[in-house]
């Protein structure tokens, strides 16, 4: 399958107080066309400094390095910001979790939706808003001729994330970067939009990184998955091999939070133990996930781990010094 975007060794580093933080440490990650990624781990491991660094769209006082950040043959890092902002104008788009921080509030819904097709594909205004309102319309807005009169203020939260998809899909991008995008909603809320951004997905052929920390999401929407813990991808597989036979110790706990009514003490399996804690640069030594680990071993502490590829199937990638010792026994 072709590869639309393809990551070796992303890092980034932000300054604090404290000295440099490492937010992502080496991340390795690739997304064929048309597939939906899920990028999925909690609060803190990096999730959104990875899409904003994918999206150039990370603070000027953070440092990133990559060996390689290809997307469709081009090397991110090399282009010009002019380049980098067509590239983002054009075949890239974003969906935030808060709509209100993409839409302008003293714009018409209309502006904003035809503004990035004019200006970057050249369309006519009027073509532009005919554009606008068939993505409207398939985005699930009703009435979406009078929507481009309106402001976002008019319009509720499930409205204004399903104008937000619309607007994401307007240049015909190739890779959309989804961060977090229900989780401002209603539950009810929340499962319409997942549907939609789905559909539309694989009715468009538009790759999708979807970024959350629920596996409850992931189960129902991904054809593969990324768990990131700690500013590294901790596990890669499709959702169909992660969720049927997860190898990392971390997904094991990832799903084992996954409530069942009378079965499973929410968060159980990691619970008690500090999560997650970005490191500062030259702070790291061995595994990161170790002091939460069930199966860790003083060897854990000493060694940092690679991703190891499982001898049954190279699309299966673990960090975890015990799960890929198995896979040599095994071979
Ligand atoms: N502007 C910033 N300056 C300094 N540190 C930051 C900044 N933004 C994020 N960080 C830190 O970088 C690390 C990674 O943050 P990031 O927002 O990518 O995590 P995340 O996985 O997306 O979390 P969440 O799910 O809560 O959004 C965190 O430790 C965070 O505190």
């Amino acid at each position: 399958m072709k590869r639309i975007l393809e990551v070796k060794n992303l890092q980034v580093d932000l300054p604090t107080a404290n000295g440099t933080l490492r937010a992502v440490r080496g991340i390795d990650l690739h997304v064929n066309k048309g597939e939906m990624l899920c990028i999925v781990g909690e609060s803190g491991c990096g999730k959104s400094m990875t899409s904003m660094a994918l999206m150039g769209l990370l603070p000027k006082r953070a440092a990133i390095t990559a060996e390689a950040m290809q997307f469709d043959g081009m090397d991110l890092l090399s282009l010009s910001k002019k380049e980098r902002n067509q590239v983002r104008g054009m075949r890239m788009s974003m969906i935030f979790q808060e709509p209100m921080t993409s839409l302008n509030p003293s714009y018409t819904l209309g502006n904003q939706l035809c503004e990035g097709i004019i200006k970057h594909k050249g369309l006519s205004r009027e073509k532009a808003k005919e554009r606008a309102v068939y993505l409207l319309e398939r985005a699930g807005v009703p009435y979406p001729e009078k929507r481009l009169n309106q402001y976002p203020h008019q319009l509720s939260g499930g409205l204004r994330q399903r104008v937000i998809i619309a607007m994401a899909l307007m240049c015909e991008p190739d890779l959309i970067i989804a961060d977090e995008p229900t989780t401002a909603l209603d539950v009810t809320i929340q499962a319409q939009i997942l549907r939609l951004i789905r559909e539309l997905q694989q009715e468009f052929g538009t790759a999708v990184i979807f970024i959350t920390h629920d596996l409850g999401v992931v189960a129902r929407i991904a054809d593969r998955v990324a768990v990131m813990y700690a500013g590294q991808v901790v596990e890669t597989a499709s959702a169909e091999a992660l969720f049927a036979n997860p190898l990392h110790p971390y997904t094991q706990g990832l799903l084992n939070c996954i409530p069942i009514p009378g079965k499973t003490k929410p968060g159980s399996h990691l619970a008690s133990i500090p999560g997650v804690v970005p490191s500062l640069i030259g702070e790291f030594k061995g595994c990161a996930f170790e002091n939460r680990c069930s199966v860790s071993t003083s060897e854990c502490r000493r060694r940092t781990p690679n991703l190891a590829i499982k001898p049954s199937s190279a699309d299966h990638q673990v960090r975890c010094p015990e799960v890929s010792l198995s896979f040599q026994e095994a071979v």
